[in-house]
């Protein structure tokens, strides 16, 4: 039972040669991604909207060891740029191993005042383009044996104020991503799903948006994102980021809602959120 049931261990050469797409790579955790994947030897391709951002983390990763280095800019706002991201990969390498899933379309944390619209774009560059490239990249994946990792948040787990329209988009990945795990295990495909459930991260944006409201301190950028790869390498079914932050609201979420809730709202300080 012991030498069943120990854990596999991460190994960079797991990753070396690997053919990767990271999303939302230009900043935070995707760049962070990028330049971990670089260090073990992987082949990269990366994309977001900004041009020069994309070519600057390009510079980087080829200077710390990439096997290759490509980038493709657009908007996940557009479901055929979705495709054209995973067609890119096709060109490039004929085949995909790994699907990194990161990017996010930019949001408020305040109160919600029914602004559909801001959902209904959310939904489309949160979920949308991420069931997009998941489609695109199955057959592959499945050729493969390859893995897709899609980044979400304590926020799509548990209902936290001020994250209305961000909530209702990661929630929905865990619905997508958990279906479809089961899906794939019925039509015996080996394509491992991991959804990477995280608590606050220093990140630009991030801190720029919730620094001044919410107390705890953010876990590391460049940690978070090495532990991202090494679930996505060991095919976990989640990753909770930071550990301890993340575990206890998920026990307390069946057992003690309301209690939760208390606590996720005694962690900020609301009379800081702007009232627009
Ligand atoms: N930071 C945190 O505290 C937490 C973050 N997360 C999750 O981690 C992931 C990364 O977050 P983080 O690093 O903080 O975010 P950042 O804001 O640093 O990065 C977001 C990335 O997405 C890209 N992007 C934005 N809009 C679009 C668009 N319309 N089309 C394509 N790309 C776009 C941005 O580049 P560009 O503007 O050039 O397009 C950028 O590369 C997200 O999935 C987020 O939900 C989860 C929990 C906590
Ligand atoms: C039990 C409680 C202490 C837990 C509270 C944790 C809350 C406060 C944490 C968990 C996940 C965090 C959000 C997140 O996932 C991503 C983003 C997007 C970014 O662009 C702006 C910041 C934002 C909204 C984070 C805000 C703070 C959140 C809600």
């Amino acid at each position: 039972i012991f030498f069943y049931s120990a854990k596999q261990e991460f190994k960079v050469e797991m990753l070396k040669g690997k053919r990767v797409i990271v999303t939302g790579a230009s900043s935070g955790i995707g760049e962070q991604m990028a330049y971990r994947l670089a260090r073990t030897g992987s082949h990269i391709l990366i994309t977001a909207r900004t041009e020069g951002k994309l070519r600057k983390v390009s510079t980087q990763c080829r200077e710390l060891g990439a096997a290759s280095i490509h980038y493709v800019s657009g908007s996940m706002e557009n479901m055929a740029f979705a495709q054209v991201v995973v067609k890119e990969a096709e060109k490039l390498w004929g085949g995909l191993d790994m699907l990194i899933l990161n990017h996010i379309g930019s949001t408020y944390f305040g109160y919600f005042k029914g602004d559909t619209e801001h959902l209904r774009k959310l939904l489309e560059i949160n979920v949308l383009s991420y069931v997009t490239m998941t489609v695109s990249a199955l057959p592959m994946l499945k050729e493969s044996r390859g893995s897709i990792v899609a980044v979400s948040s304590l926020a799509g787990k548990v209902g936290t104020p001020f994250t209305v329209p961000y909530s209702t988009t990661k929630f929905a990945l865990d619905g997508f991503f958990s279906s479809l795990r089961q899906m794939l295990v019925v039509e015996n495909a080996n394509v491992s799903i991991t959804l990477c459930v995280l608590g606050y991260i220093n990140t630009d944006t991030a801190m720029k948006t919730v620094s001044h409201v919410i107390r705890n301190k953010p876990a590391p950028k460049e940690e978070c994102a090495l532990e991202i790869i090494k679930s996505g390498a060991l095919r976990q079914r989640e990753l909770h980021y930071p550990y301890i932050s993340v575990r206890i609201p998920l026990l307390l979420r069946d057992w003690a809602p309301d209690f939760l809730d208390s606590l996720t709202r005694n962690n900020m300080d609301i009379e800081k959120v702007k009232i627009t």
